[in-house]
């Protein structure tokens, strides 16, 4: 799949431990509510493993598809095959970029910045976009660093004027404009949109 930055508008991450119901229900909701990307992020406690985590990639990746959305997975190298993803998104001690790259020059790639040594690596390079945060608190992330604010997006976006950029961490509908304001290409979101009430509409709202 081809890679625009508005893919990274309304950026659903999520794995079936953050949800309260049924997993492919809410991906199939949020897809139909208009998210522009999902990352499939099946990570830490209640988040199943082997073959039931492939199990559960397929079918998010058969929705993805369905509504034409790019199916990025989290950290597992293992799975871009197997699940056939459009992307891979990739912490500071994840796979490097550069060698991802090398093996799939069209995946999409992207990697998580926090602070300005990790924004002046010469993986940036490799990558498509920045996730860059947290930006505001969060729960969701057990070992989340310390929340940057809002001035980590202004600071990456000058120092990188032309890369896209996600803001992530504690984003919902009542600070997501201030996040594109700093001059974000899209919000991920996980628990604004896996703990709503209507999907529908906190999509729209972001
Ligand atoms: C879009 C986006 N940005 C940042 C992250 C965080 O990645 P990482 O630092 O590797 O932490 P984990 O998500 O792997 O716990 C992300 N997942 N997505
Ligand atoms: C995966 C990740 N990376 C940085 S913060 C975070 C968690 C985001 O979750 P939420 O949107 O619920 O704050
Ligand atoms: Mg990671």
């Amino acid at each position: 799949m081809i890679f625009d930055r508005k893919q990274l508008r309304k950026y659903f991450v999520m794995g079936s431990q953050n949800c309260v119901r049924a997993p492919g229900m809410l991906l199939e909701e949020a897809a139909r509510s208009g998210i522009t990307a999902f990352q499939f992020r099946e990570k830490g406690p209640g988040s199943v493993f082997g073959g039931d985590k492939i199990r559960l990639g397929k079918r998010f990746r058969d929705i993805c598809k369905r509504y034409n959305i790019p199916f990025i997975i989290n950290d597992d190298i293992e799975l871009i095959d197997f699940l056939e993803a459009d992307g891979i998104h990739l912490g500071q001690q994840d796979a490097k970029a550069d060698e991802i790259r090398a093996k799939y020059p069209d995946l999409i790639i992207g990697l998580s910045v926090s602070n300005m040594e990790e924004a002046k690596s010469p993986q940036i390079e490799y990558a498509d976009y920045l996730g860059a945060g947290p930006v505001f608190w969060t729960a969701t992330k057990v070992d989340a660093k310390q929340a940057t604010g809002v001035e980590w997006i202004e600071q990456l976006r000058v120092l990188y004027p032309d890369k896209p950029i996600v803001g992530i961490g504690g984003i919902k509908p009542e600070n997501a404009q201030s996040v594109l304001e700093a001059g974000a290409d899209g919000v991920a979101i996980i628990s604004a949109i896996t703990r709503s009430k209507n999907v529908q509409e906190t999509i729209d709202q972001l």
